[in-house]
């Protein structure tokens, strides 16, 4: 006791404990070691969120006190139930939130623009945790150059001259699509479960866009359907599902990132399809040397890149054979390609599919806009034979299919959490100091529930986006107070794809189906990487007209 107190300086109670744990450890030395280390975590976490509160320089910027570590942050990564929440966050501490230690979400309509368009803030280390394939990629890469070369390079193929000739391929896939629904609509009048109504049933519309939309980038992108609509069994989307699930989980938890990998397994897919085209356009080229293989070339993403690739190596640009070196220069080396392939099939599946899902929920839960939608979608196809799909230019400038798209993309945006960015130099926001290195969640969906841009902004009213329609005179819809698919130079590529194959499949099925709402479902959705409806179910009555 007495050396304890010479040696620490230490007495009365702090003196005795310590004297005492002295003593435990020297008679169970491994339980001891286990305590001491456990002691000394609780105290560094203390030590931190002490700092964290109080010291930090983010300490003045309003929040919870949840705030002090990430767990929390972990904890709502996990259930992917978050986006809930950070609105009531800033509702209670106003438009600049603190939501983590080194996080802020921000609400503000001139910060957002400032950190999205005019300052166009660099992505975040929060993106690169979602890099894929160990490969810098257009979603997740941070460095400015590379960014600017790979959009350079891949933007044309999500050019609208160059969508146009992806048409008849969307349009191959919703008629399976059509063949299935009517197949299933047909089992269930046979199997008498709706009272003897020819091909009435009910579809589950949220596993059917999922399927779709997977099949159609699957078409699109790699020239190979998933046959998802009709089999539902492809190993490919459910690992990418999987392991999408896993990356988003472990963002902010370095345990699990440490502890279980991520099965990257499905890139195997995108080498194996980039070689098979290869290899098919080396034989045909074989066959057919007058044409140089132009025959049996398909016009899709795959290809596009392709050409790319062979273009950047003939101008003496292509790769050098460091593998480093070339993946920072942003070349398009083999395992590029395989990598922006597969993140097309990401970024283009699951994003579209939720939007379809959530724009079909709306209108059946509001039938006399459904009905006027159909009306004017007959009016558009009117000169069509009985039985053809709706042609892009035809539906492409309906307004009341683009404003009910709007409306749902507001109601329920991909981003639900908003958009993260880092902060690249010191600077004020909405009048807090924020520091060179936070990370600033762009919150779009405050903006897209805000009274002030968006009146009665919890309801469904597509005529809003209509001017001459708008129940809202007053208030007119203002620039920079909607962002579905981001802005600035890391806005959605895939943005005018996503739109063509959201109208024509959305066309498709309320001009060949009438749609009511199955009562009592629950709707509420999670967010991953992207969203989906929490249940992945969402069932609707559908009759063929
Ligand atoms: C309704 C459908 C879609 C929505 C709402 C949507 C939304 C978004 C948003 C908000 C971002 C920005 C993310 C961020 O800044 O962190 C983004 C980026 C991106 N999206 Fe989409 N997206 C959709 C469909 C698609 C499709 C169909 C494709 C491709 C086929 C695609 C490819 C991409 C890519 C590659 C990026 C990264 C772009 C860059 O950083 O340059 N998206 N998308």
């Amino acid at each position: 006791m007495a050396t304890v107190s010479k040696l620490t300086g230490l007495s009365g109670w702090a003196q005795a404990w310590l004297t005492q744990y002295i003593d435990k450890l020297r008679k169970k030395p491994a339980s001891g070691v286990l305590r001491l280390i456990l002691t000394l975590a609780v105290l560094d976490f203390i030590r931190r969120a002490v700092y964290t509160r109080y010291f930090h320089p983010l300490s003045h910027v309003p929040g919870s006190w949840t705030n002090i570590s990430y767990f929390f942050t972990a904890v709502g990564q996990h259930t992917g139930y978050s986006h809930y929440l950070i609105p009531y966050g800033h509702k209670r501490y106003g438009k600049v939130m603190r939501v983590a230690p080194e996080i802020i979400s921000v609400a503000d309509k001139d910060a957002i623009r400032e950190i999205l368009v005019t300052i166009d803030y660099p992505k975040s280390i929060i993106h690169e945790r979602l890099e894929l394939n160990g490969q810098h990629n257009l979603f997740s890469s941070r460095n400015k150059d590379f960014h600017k070369n790979r959009r350079r390079l891949v933007a044309p193929a999500f050019g609208l001259s160059f969508l146009r000739t992806l048409e008849p391929i969307m349009h191959d896939c919703i008629q399976v699509l059509l063949r299935k629904m009517d197949q299933i609509l047909e089992d269930q009048n046979q199997n008498g479960q709706k009272g003897g109504q020819l091909n009435a049933g009910t579809v589950n519309v949220c596993s059917f866009m999922n399927r779709l939309s997977l099949d159609i980038i699957g078409e699109t992108a790699f020239g190979q359907t998933f046959g998802m609509v009709l089999h539902d069994d492809h190993p490919v989307p459910k690992l990418m599902a999987k392991s999408l699930k896993r990356s988003s989980q472990q963002v902010f938890n370095p345990i699990l990132r440490l502890l279980v990998p991520v099965d990257n397994s499905f890139f195997k897919f995108g080498a194996e399809r980039v070689q098979a085209r290869r290899d098919a356009l080396m034989k045909q080229q074989a066959q057919d040397s007058h044409n140089n293989g132009q025959e049996g070339r398909r016009s899709d993403l795959l290809q596009y890149l392709l050409d790319a690739q062979e273009r950047e190596r003939a101008n003496g640009q292509g790769e050098t054979g460091n593998a480093y070196e070339d993946m920072i220069a942003g070349k398009l080396t083999d395992k590029a390609l395989e990598t922006e392939t597969v993140l097309f099939l990401i970024a283009g599946s699951e994003t579209s599919s939720t939007a379809m899902t959530h724009t079909l929920m709306f209108l059946v839960k509001n039938p006399e806009m459904l009905t006027r939608l159909h009306e004017e979608l007959t009016r558009a196809t009117a000169s069509n034979p009985k039985g053809s799909l709706p042609a892009y230019d035809q539906i492409r400038n309906s307004p009341y299919l683009t404003a009910c798209i709007n409306e749902s993309l507001r109601l329920r945006p991909v981003a639900a959490n908003g958009v993260p960015r880092e902060v690249p130099e010191d600077t004020t926001m909405a009048g807090y100091f924020i520091p060179k290195g936070t990370i600033v969640m762009a919150h779009i969906p405050s903006l897209h529930k805000n009274p002030d841009y968006f009146p009665e902004p919890l309801k469904f009213i597509p005529t809003r986006w209509i001017p001459e329609e708008s129940p809202f005179p007053n208030s007119p819809i203002q620039e920079f107070t909607f962002y579905p698919f981001s802005a600035g130079t890391r806005n959605c590529v895939g943005k005018n794809f996503a739109m063509m194959e959201m109208r024509l499949v959305l066309a498709t099925l309320v001009l060949t189906y009438t749609m009511e709402d199955v009562p009592n479902q629950r709707d509420d959705y999670v967010q991953f990487v992207t969203t989906a409806l929490a249940t992945e179910k969402y069932m609707i009555r559908m009759k063929r007209r």
